[in-house]
């Protein structure tokens, strides 16, 4: 039987792997050697515990991996171009690759450079890691799925129906690259300050915070326009502060990093938009100070 194959075995990448394993076949592939029993707690508090195959890259070999279906890569975007590389040589190359990073980058990167069909999946499920058995699934959310040049719709559907059956709401979309510019404005505002100063993100609708992403979402604005993206429905401000009360005590991911003194994903994040701020001539000094103090750190 084929299987789905999660490369990343972190918390998203359990998050997914412990919904899909409810209905069909699914092997995590990491670094390193994890438990095969893993447990998954729901947001209401409640575990479900299963087995599902933990594969290094030395396990990987031809009949493993021309037994997948489809691969979902999970790792942060700063590792997502070198765990393509080193599991594509065991892959059919017409694999379906599906992209789960936050940014914007690698969505391009790969969609050029692999063999196959590559779609990008932008999420609001939240998730943290419970050691090497488990992980927490913190907050409900919805994925979105789509090609970045609007695609194989087929493909974007059946992915979103699989993962929608398995208990994560999803749906394909025709404009998931506006989509990841959404998410990456969502990002940029609230993850470079928070992880900047080490505060929560409702603390950002306070004073000297408030007025620093006052200041960025100015920059962002002039960037998406001069991208021609469409705002959200809600302006950008409007979803931005939104998301900040909607997620009022959270650690955004980039403040955890830097609490665990992991690399961040300030590259994925503040590099776009600093390119398409030099591209049209736009000065960006908040986000250019941003992504300085991440380089530095
Ligand atoms: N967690 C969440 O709630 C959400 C995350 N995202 C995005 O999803 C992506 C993943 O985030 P998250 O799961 O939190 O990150 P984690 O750091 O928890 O997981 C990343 C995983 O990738 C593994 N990895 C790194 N390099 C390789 C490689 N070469 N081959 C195989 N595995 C590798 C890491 O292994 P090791 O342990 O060895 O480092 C780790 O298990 C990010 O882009 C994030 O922004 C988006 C929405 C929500
Ligand atoms: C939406 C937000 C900012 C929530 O914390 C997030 O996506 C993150 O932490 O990376």
């Amino acid at each position: 039987m084929s299987r789905q194959l999660i490369v990343g075995p972190g918390a998203l990448g359990r998050l997914v792997a412990l919904h899909l394993a409810a209905r069909e076949g699914v092997m995590l592939l990491g670094r390193r050697p994890l438990p095969a029993r893993q447990t998954l707690t729901t947001p209401t508090g409640e575990t479900c515990t299963r087995e599902i195959p933990c594969l290094t890259l030395d396990a990987l070999d031809h009949a493993v991996g021309t037994d997948v279906a489809i691969v979902h890569l999970t790792t942060k975007a700063y590792a997502a171009e070198a765990a393509c590389a080193a599991v594509a040589p065991w892959l059919r190359p017409d694999t379906p690759l599906v992209l789960w990073q936050n940014g914007y980058g690698v969505q391009a990167t790969l969609t050029e450079r692999w063999t196959g069909p590559v779609l990008c999946a932008t999420t609001t499920e939240g998730a943290f890691l419970q050691g090497d058995e488990g992980v927490v699934h913190a907050g409900r959310g919805r994925t979105l799925v789509g090609h970045l040049h609007g695609g194989h719709g087929a493909l974007a559907s059946e992915v979103a129906t699989r993962l929608a059956a398995a208990g994560l709401p999803a749906a394909a979309v025709s404009d998931i690259r506006v989509r990841l510019w959404h998410k990456l404005a969502v990002n940029a505002a609230i993850n470079p300050v928070v992880a900047r100063f080490r505060i929560r993100n409702g603390q950002l609708r306070d004073r000297p915070f408030r007025p620093m992403v006052d200041a960025v979402l100015d920059e962002l604005a002039a960037v998406m326009a001069a991208e021609d993206l469409p705002l959200p429905a809600e302006g950008l401000p409007g979803l931005v502060w939104s998301v900040v009360s909607g997620t009022a005590n959270n650690r955004a991911s980039m403040l955890q990093d830097v609490l665990l003194g992991r690399p961040t994903e300030h590259e994925a994040i503040l590099g776009p938009l600093l390119t398409a701020g030099r591209r049209h001539g736009l000065a960006t000094p908040q986000l250019a100070a941003l992504y300085r103090h991440f380089a530095e750190s």
